[in-house]
């Protein structure tokens, strides 16, 4: 059987919110409880297999950044274990776990904000790969070729960020995460802050991408339509949670989950019989203290008695699609 290059198995972050001094001073006398805690991911499962794209999709606010940064091992994990390639990264050795967090690279909405503004564009994309040596043949010659693959021409490789459109800035982004050949890809917003037109150039040079490098992405987006372009595999997640996951054509044909039915409702195409939820009710609760049972069932037209006590299990519904709802239950 095929190993998945990218396995969560019951992964969760809280973070502990800050408090003023006196807050601080009242927790260490033992006058005042703990500072609450923001549940930002809560005990995610997923197996991402070779090759996949799989779309990481809800609204703001609901975790998906901190997965994704769990995943590339950016972010340290409060529970839960991530595996790359079957091997999990925090029993490795100092030595394999830097060539395992190399494997796994992460690009971010903000291009700018991710580059150095100081460095020249050789050196963003050159800097990691000289480090870990990783250059083959002239160090010129490697950096040029890097930014060849992202679509950039390596005659401007002495520029600097400042000095590039929003579009070539995320092609350095891209150079630059690809330059320590990765074999696995967290985009969080990737395009989401690129005109459209640029939007479909950085789509397409992803997929080129993985066709020629046999990378494997999460893909983190608000953005349904890009989701529905780009992915295999869709996750849907609300507050910390997955709710639902299926082949890309199984969530956009026939949604289980409530959640997903409202999100999906938002897109204008979608089938009239979902447009009893045209809009989704009431805001995001807030992590601190997430509603019991079901997280949505504040939200939901269908919430039951036992949706506020029970936390719906993820289970099979359809061959290949899983979903988090009691709903299923009456079936
Ligand atoms: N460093 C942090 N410290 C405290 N709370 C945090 C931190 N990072 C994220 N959070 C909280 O964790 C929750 C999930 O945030 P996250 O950014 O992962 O959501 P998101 O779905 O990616 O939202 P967005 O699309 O707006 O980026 C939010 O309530 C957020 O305020």
């Amino acid at each position: 059987m095929t190993e998945p290059v990218i396995e969560l198995d019951g992964v969760s972050k809280r973070f502990s919110r800050k408090q003023d001094v006196f807050g601080l001073l009242a927790t260490r006398m033992g006058l005042a409880k703990r500072p609450p805690e923001v549940r930002a991911v809560e005990d995610v499962s997923l197996r991402i297999m070779p090759g996949e794209v799989v779309g990481l999709v809800g609204e703001s606010g609901c975790g998906k950044s901190t997965l994704g940064r769990l995943v590339a091992g950016i972010l340290p994990m409060s529970d839960g274990r991530v595996l790359h390639r079957g091997r999990d990264m925090s029993t490795l050795s100092a030595k394999e776990r830097k060539r395992a967090t190399l494997s796994v690279q992460m690009i971010f909405q903000d291009p700018y904000a991710s580059l150095n503004p100081r460095m020249r564009v050789a050196d963003i994309v050159g800097e990691a790969p000289r480090v870990h040596g990783m250059v083959e043949g002239g160090y010129q010659d490697y950096v040029a070729g890097q930014l060849r693959q992202a679509g950039l021409d390596p005659a401007y490789k002495e520029r600097y960020p400042h000095q590039f459109s929003g579009g070539q800035r995320q092609r350095i982004g891209i150079a630059r995460a690809l330059a320590v050949r990765p074999d696995f890809i967290v985009c969080d917003e990737a395009v989401a802050s690129l005109d459209v037109s640029i939007q479909a150039q950085i789509l397409n040079l992803f997929m080129d991408l993985r066709d020629r490098f046999n990378l494997t992405y999460l893909f983190v987006s608000h953005n349904l339509a890009v989701v529905q372009h780009i992915s295999d595999r869709v996750v849907i997640m609300y507050l910390g949670r997955v709710v639902e996951e299926a082949a890309v054509a199984d969530i956009f044909k026939r949604p289980n989950h409530p959640y997903t039915q409202a999100l999906l409702s938002e897109l204008p195409r979608i089938d009239v019989r979902r447009k009893a939820f045209s809009a989704i009710k009431g805001e995001l609760p807030t992590p601190l203290s997430p509603p019991s049972g079901c997280h949505f069932h504040p939200r939901c037209p269908f919430a039951m008695p036992r949706c506020s006590l029970e936390r719906p299990r993820l289970r099979e519904v359809a061959p290949g699609q899983r979903s988090a709802c009691h709903l299923n239950d009456l079936n």
